[in-house]
């Protein structure tokens, strides 16, 4: 089989994908361990390359489609239920490969509660202990379908419980509950590490291992090992070697380098989950997560190098599961091959991938209002409903004021702002801390200590407002995060659905404020045709939250935007209450 060579593709925003969509043949070898992340590794078949060289995907693609499951039942379940999307029937049908039919039991997927989930019973005794008894969307959904031994992609919105929706059915097989089901308790009898999670970033891979340990509680923690940057290697592998931990948790440079060491093996591995997958199969961590993806669950004696076997040979050894609130086409295509009926999970509903329509996942939601563009995919679903949208129009030099103002007026007790310059970070905290709000900053400039210190803060409710980057963009778990504020735009709808989601997690409300600048309302109205959600003009008039009418917006001449604007700005300077009564006459008539 040929292999097969990514060509990068940089797509819009900071992010930038391997180019899962733009690939050539490549008949010659190359250095797999220097060499780029490569479809093959991913699990491409040669048959599908060849025909998307050929610029024949739509009909490969379409083929694909049509092709029947032949014990896959119509689903019967209650619209409460998740349903399995039947197979859009389309054209032409040219048969690739037969595959073992799908069998998933969709009544499984209403489970009101974990005992429902076919948990083993010690595993629901500690969820109780810790509060937990009700299973998300996500996790009912996910759970059996990942117990069914499926691969999947896991796409749900922000804080809707994702990573629990793939570790609880991990330690249903893996771990102390596991061993006691089938009496297997000794130690010495660990085979090693069993699942490998992997996260893009340090706070994200801390946190995922704290959702472990919660759940092992203290007498097991030491089953888990965090692997992430910036924490001391030394103590990582010597904790390797005298815990034998089932799980690893960590980031792809860390994982890779004490992989590279001989210091973690992972050939027993029967789980890998990339939490975070777009982000992860990004440009940046290319050469650590083609390590990753080549070793994990790969046995030495299976011959990675084997081609005639193909990679569906020894990619059956692991289970995979991406894991994302934004799942681009591109990782669906990518995982579309691998051997275990690879699907697609969502809050309630299970696709098969290869009937996932090239336009990308959200053309199989209600939302029709999505452009098909490949960086918007996922975006409007990946968004938390208790979520309300608006931005305000500011100056620049008055940001961090109508951030003040903003945070007043809507009482927000818990704020993370975004900005995209990390030296601008000091600044926007000593002008808040300036005017009486309790503000830090947080970057990946700062120490580990600094780091933890400061979302330690956070969390605890001593700072009112997380001034920081990208950084925290993804996965940042504040449960009492009723603010995001986006002092900077961000590049993409992408990037936008991840910072809102640090706000209204697991169905809390809460709000989102972009503030813009005049010449940045035109990046709101195409973020909220990208997103297909209200995005609101609003201002904060007298300490009040102040929502401009759509149609007030519409109808007005530029002369009187711009005479508003001018209102405004004279009136915040001069704190001029008639001002700010003629603004808000002109805006309501
Ligand atoms: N069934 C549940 N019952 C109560 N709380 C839960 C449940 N499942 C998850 N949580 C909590 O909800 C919060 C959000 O979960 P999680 O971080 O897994 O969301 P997520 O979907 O991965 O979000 P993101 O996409 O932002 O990473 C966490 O604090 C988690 O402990």
């Amino acid at each position: 089989m040929a292999d097969v060579d990514l060509e990068e593709e940089l797509v819009p925003g900071s992010t930038q994908y391997f180019g899962l969509f733009r690939y050539k043949l490549n008949l010659s070898s190359y250095d797999r361990e220097s060499g780029p992340l490569t479809l093959t590794s991913l699990g491409f078949r040669g048959q599908e390359l060849e025909a998307t060289e050929n610029k024949d995907t739509t009909l490969e693609t379409t083929g694909k489609r049509n092709r029947t499951y032949k014990n896959e039942k119509p689903s019967s379940v209650s619209s409460e239920a998740p349903k399995i999307i039947p197979k859009a029937v389309t054209g032409a049908i040219k048969p690739v490969k037969v595959k073992a039919p799908l069998k998933i039991d969709s009544t499984l997927f209403s489970a009101k509660t974990f005992s429902e989930l076919n948990l083993p019973s010690m595993l629901i005794a500690r969820l109780e202990r810790v509060g937990l008894t009700v299973p998300t969307d996500v996790q009912s959904t996910a759970i059996p379908t990942i117990l069914q031994n499926h691969d999947v992609v896991i796409q749900s919105y922000t804080g809707s419980g994702k990573t629990l929706a793939y570790l609880l059915p991990i330690l249903c097989e893996v771990g102390p509950f596991a061993n006691k089901l089938s009496g297997e308790e000794d130690p010495d009898k660990r085979i090693g590490v069993e699942a490998v999670i992997v996260a893009p970033s340090r706070e994200l891979g801390m946190q995922i291992v704290r959702e472990f340990e919660k759940i092992l509680g203290p007498e097991d923690k030491k089953l888990v090992q965090q692997l992430v940057g910036g924490a001391n290697k030394s103590r990582q592998e010597e904790a390797l070697r005298k815990n034998k931990p089932s799980f690893v948790v960590g980031t792809p440079g860390r994982i890779a380098e004490i992989s590279a060491t001989g210091k973690l093996h992972t050939h027993n591995c029967r789980f890998l989950v990339l939490d975070e997958v777009d982000e992860l199969l990004s440009f940046n961590f290319r050469e650590d997560m083609h390590r990753i993806l080549e070793h994990v669950g790969r046995r030495p004696g299976a011959e990675p190098h084997n081609k005639a076997k193909g990679p569906l040979v020894r990619r059956t050894e692991r289970r995979t599961i991406l894991v994302s609130a934004t799942v681009p086409f591109s990782v669906i295509r990518a995982a579309s091959s691998w051997g275990r009926d690879p699907v697609l999970v969502r809050a309630k509903t299970v696709v098969p991938l290869e009937s996932v329509p090239a336009a990308g996942p959200d053309t199989l939601s209600k939302n029709p209002t999505n452009s098909s563009s490949t960086i918007t995919q996922g975006a409007a679903d990946s968004l938390p409903p208790g979520l309300k949208h608006y931005y305000c129009v500011s100056k620049l030099q008055h940001k961090v004021d109508s951030l003040r103002r903003c945070v007043h007026a809507l009482d927000a007790r818990s704020v993370i702002a975004f900005m995209n310059h990390t030296k601008r970070l000091k600044d926007a905290v000593f002008k808040l801390e300036a005017r009486g709000i309790t503000a830090a900053e947080l970057h990946g400039d700062l120490g580990k200590l600094a780091r933890s210190t400061t979302l330690k803060k956070f969390k605890n409710g001593e700072l009112r407002v997380l001034v920081t980057n990208e950084l925290s963009a993804r996965g940042l778990d504040v449960a009492q995060c009723d603010l995001v504020v986006n002092l900077d735009l961000p590049t993409d709808s992408i990037h936008y659905a991840h910072r809102a989601g640090r706000a209204g997690r697991l169905g809390r409300k809460g709000s989102v404020v972009s503030m813009c600048e005049e010449s940045e309302v035109f990046i709101m109205k195409k973020l909220h045709k990208q997103l297909g959600i209200p995005i609101q003009k609003c201002d904060f008039p007298e300490g009040k939250l102040s929502v401009f009418k759509e149609e007030t917006i519409k109808e007005m001449s530029s002369e009187a935007a711009a005479r508003i604007n001018l209102i405004l700005a004279l009136a915040l300077e001069k704190g001029n209450e008639k001002l700010l009564q003629e603004r808000k006459e002109i805006v309501k008539g």
